[in-house]
């Protein structure tokens, strides 16, 4: 099966848990993407009522335009359940997320949320993390600062740009610098060595926070626990 039939099988899933009366925090990237379309047909089909919180413009957008329900997180700040894809599922369901620049949003919506249900395909499933590289959210004006620190620590951060080579732009304004570690043995030392940097925002380490991963494979849906 490809990844996108992967993905939308595990989108299914997703918006299968979404109960009537939920209030619940939609994610951003493709295999949410797929997720808000499943949400969206069984809102119109079903008569759902639930209420939306997004965790980047894009996602808020979209969901509006299928007829979900979609509000601020200061008009909803209590959600039910959190569904949002990850960049690297590793053991303990720590993740890597941002490859879609949404990490800080994201990280505000997952902890505003009882249950964050992650849903990859499977290619996305690691023994260690760091592969990808991971993304770190940081304030304009430090990104020099924050650069060279992480760059003293082994990071190896690289500045997110766009195609023609403008500075890549999160929904709050920020640069992202990646960060090419290529393994991430410690994540919590990671985590922790990058909080400390004066000037990062947020990065993209979400350690403790899934509840629940939904594995799509090609024989069908594998459920992770931490
Ligand atoms: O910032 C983006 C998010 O963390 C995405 O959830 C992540 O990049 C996974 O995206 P996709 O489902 O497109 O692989």
């Amino acid at each position: 099966m490809s990844q996108d039939g992967e993905k939308r099988k595990v989108a299914v899933r997703a918006a299968g848990l979404v109960q009537d009366g939920m209030a619940v925090g939609i994610g951003t990237g493709s295999t949410s993407r797929m997720f808000i379309e499943e949400l969206g047909a069984r809102v119109k089909r079903e008569g759902l009522r639930i209420r939306c919180v997004a965790s980047s413009n894009a996602s808020h957008e979209l969901g509006a335009s299928l007829g979900l329900e979609v509000v601020t997180l200061n008009e909803l700040p209590e959600l039910d359940i959190y569904i949002d894809g990850a960049d690297e599922v590793g053991p303990g369901l720590a993740l890597i997320k941002g490859g879609g620049g949404a990490l800080l949003r994201e990280k505000i919506v997952a902890s505003a949320a009882t249950r964050f249900v992650v849903i990859v395909d499977s290619s996305k499933v690691v023994p260690q993390l760091g592969k990808f590289p991971l993304p770190v959210e940081v304030i304009k004006m430090a990104k020099p600062l924050v650069e060279g620190k992480l760059t003293k620590l082994g990071y190896n951060p690289v500045q997110r740009k766009h195609v023609g080579g403008s500075d890549y732009l999160t929904d709050e304004n920020n640069f992202i610098l990646d960060c090419h570690c290529d393994t991430i043995p410690d994540p919590v030392k990671t985590a922790a060595e990058i909080r400390a940097i004066v000037g990062v925002v947020e990065h993209g380490l979400f350690l403790h926070m899934g509840s629940l991963a939904l594995v799509a494979t090609p024989e069908g849906v594998r459920e992770l626990n931490p």
